[in-house]
């Protein structure tokens, strides 16, 4: 009988994609087959808005489940949307190549955030990065919305055919619609200055098991995984521990590897974006331990400057 790798997966068309992609580099790199194992979340059942499903990690937790409970083998996550805390039996075995970082505008007509008109209507579901817009432009109006991201770019009127758009724009991750091959419908790749992303964003994680048995399968995934991206979002990560922040904080993190120079920048805002404390620091990183080092030695500076005063940090 010949084993084959199972793979476990949320249904969106964005976890296909990106789960498609993985499964065929660690199967190629592991030598064996593999199959898609489709685990339902309760992120994608309830239509709450994500705020109100409450908890860390409502897309995560099935599939965290379903590898436990030895259904699947690999689970791949979205790193920003995997809680901060590991789960006991699990780890995270590869952090592949990180795709591009950066928050999208997607509107109508080509507008960008400096030629949308005042009192637009421009939608998000991110507490961060609707501060992060009223910051920079105080004039729109935010639209909380939620959805994938289909639905998200049918808000926007005369983006998708047929579908009756009641926004000027919405802010969706570049790497996700990059993914999807739906980048086209971009009209500004939001500089980093003006809007920091969130934790991990861009990022994906690969988690089995601590017990994995099938060498081939754990050699492929340590082959997999990609150091710099891996040292960026352990830093990024670890401000978000030490703050003790909930995975709906208006709180961007950054970090970029130059030589051994690990460089992370982290946001904390106000929901009205009216104060935004922004810090940048850096340190020699070569290992995941300075990477986490750094992350909480800012978070201390951000808590330091009054950080806990300005955003609901646990939320
Ligand atoms: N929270 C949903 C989610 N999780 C990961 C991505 C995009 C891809 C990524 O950041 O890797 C998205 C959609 C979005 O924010 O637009």
């Amino acid at each position: 009988m010949t084993t084959g790798i199972r793979v476990g997966t949320r249904g969106s068309a964005l976890a296909m994609t990106q789960t498609t992609t993985v499964a065929e580099r660690v199967a190629d790199l592991a030598g064996l087959p593999y199959e898609l194992v489709r685990v339902r979340t309760e992120g994608d059942v309830s239509r709450g808005s994500l705020s109100q499903i409450g908890g860390t990690g409502v897309f995560v937790a099935a599939l965290r489940d379903a590898l436990l409970e030895e259904r699947c083998d690999i689970a791949v996550h979205s790193l920003k949307d995997l809680p901060t805390l590991p789960a006991p039996g699990l780890t995270v075995a590869s952090v592949p190549e990180r795709e591009d970082v950066r928050d999208a505008l997607c509107a109508r007509d080509g507008l960008t955030l400096a030629t949308l008109p005042d009192g637009a209507r421009v939608g998000t579901g991110s507490p961060r990065r609707a501060a992060q817009l009223r910051s920079a432009r105080p004039g729109l109006e935010v639209v909380d919305i939620r959805g994938n991201v289909d639905t998200r770019l049918g808000r926007v009127a005369g983006l998708v055919p047929g579908a009756p758009g009641d926004l000027d724009a919405v802010v969706l991750a570049a790497a996700g619609l990059r993914r999807l091959g739906r980048d086209g419908v971009i009209t500004e790749l939001i500089d980093t200055d003006v809007m920091l992303p969130a934790a991990g964003q861009g990022a994906l994680a690969v988690e089995c098991r601590e017990s994995e048995a099938t060498p081939h399968v754990r050699e492929a995934l340590a082959t997999y995984d990609h150091l710099p991206t891996r040292l960026a979002v352990t830093a990024e990560r670890a401000v978000l521990l030490q703050l003790e922040a909930g995975c709906a904080a208006p709180i961007g993190a950054l970090a970029r590897l130059q030589g051994d120079e690990l460089s992370l920048e982290a946001v904390v805002c106000s929901l009205d974006g009216r104060s935004i404390l922004r810090l940048t620091r850096s340190a020699p990183a070569t290992d995941a331990v300075a990477a986490a080092q750094l992350g909480l030695e800012l978070a201390e500076e951000l808590l330091a400057a009054g950080a806990a005063g300005i955003a609901p940090l646990n939320s």
